[in-house]
């Protein structure tokens, strides 16, 4: 069995003969058992990622490899959940189930699949049409989590779930990903909601990977440092980000050696690291696929 769920080599995707690259040379892995967040703003190549890697849509370039193999072979071992949620709305939630039974003979897990549908005290006999979006985010992710996926890929799957939805459908989850080792994919836009869940981080702007690996090691990397701005140059280090208010300086920087000793120095969380790196799209990316010394400035 293959220790990588995901492996992007030179990825890239564009939109008709005419349109731009929605995805462009990405090189990043995932190992499995990750769960693992895609961040990034409106339009920056998440949905495309998450696409490819469900072998819904063909890469232009590059290719992207699934459980050790290609993205159409790995299908019966992969959930995926679009960003619009799509079911039939003629169904009723428990025939919907039933679908998901016959689609996935030998892997269906009835009980969970039952179980998170309870959790939202929805009617088994209640048309799909009749959900609210909440209620059909979670009728999607029943149907997801029931085929029992080697990886799961889940596009802003939180977005429209209350607050007491999110936290307990997010409880389903991450006790899926500790039980059975599954890989779990999501994008979303609320970093702070995926600090304590997720050990891994793409970030993904522009249609390019700007971070990717473990967070652990990501935020390892980077020092938030401040002094006085004309105590030494930040010249060896890559500045991610760095602002001078009177006489003080500030920055994000993953230090390339030593940092002068005069500088208070602390760790970004990971909504800082992804702020700043959001702020400035021209910060030189860092990749489990680049070593430190390989950081390009693409
Ligand atoms: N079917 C399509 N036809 C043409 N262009 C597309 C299509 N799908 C996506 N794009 C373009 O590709 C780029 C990336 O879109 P994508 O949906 O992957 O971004 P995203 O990061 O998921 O955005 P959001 O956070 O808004 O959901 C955008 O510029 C978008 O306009």
């Amino acid at each position: 069995m293959s220790d990588t769920a995901i492996e992007a080599i030179g990825l890239g995707r564009r939109f008709g003969r005419r349109g731009g690259w929605a995805l462009r040379d990405c090189a990043f892995r995932l190992p499995t058992g990750r769960v693992c967040a895609v961040v990034g703003p409106n339009g920056a190549g998440k949905s495309t990622l998450l696409a490819l890697t469900a072998g819904l849509l063909p890469p232009t370039e590059g290719r992207v490899r699934v459980l050790g193999t290609g993205p159409a072979e790995a299908r019966p071992r992969v959930g995926f959940i679009a960003q619009d949620k799509p079911l039939y709305p003629q169904l009723t939630i428990a025939e919907t189930l039933r679908m998901g039974a016959d689609l996935n003979p030998g892997r269906w897990d009835a009980a969970l699949a039952e179980q998170v549908v309870a959790g939202g005290d929805l009617d088994p006999g209640s048309r799909v049409r009749t959900l609210s979006g909440g209620q059909r985010t979670r009728v999607a992710l029943a149907l997801a989590l029931g085929k029992r996926p080697e990886l799961l890929l889940l596009d802003e799957p939180m977005a429209d779930l209350d607050p007491l939805a999110r936290h307990e459908l997010m409880g389903t989850l991450m006790a899926e990903a500790a039980r059975h080792g599954t890989t779990i994919v999501m994008s979303s836009h609320v970093v702070a909601e995926l600090e304590d869940s997720c050990d891994h981080l793409l970030l993904v702007g522009g249609g390019r990977i700007r971070l990717s690996g473990e967070i652990d090691d990501l935020l390892a990397a980077h020092v938030r440092v401040s002094g006085a701005a004309d105590s030494a140059g930040l010249d060896p280090h890559t500045v991610v980000e760095s602002r001078v208010t009177g006489r003080q300086l500030t920055a994000l920087v993953r230090p390339a050696g030593p940092l002068p000793a005069d500088w208070l120095r602390s760790t970004p969380s990971l909504e800082e690291l992804v702020l700043a790196h959001l702020r400035n799209p021209q910060a030189p990316a860092l990749t489990a696929a680049t070593a430190p010394a390989e950081e390009s400035a693409a």
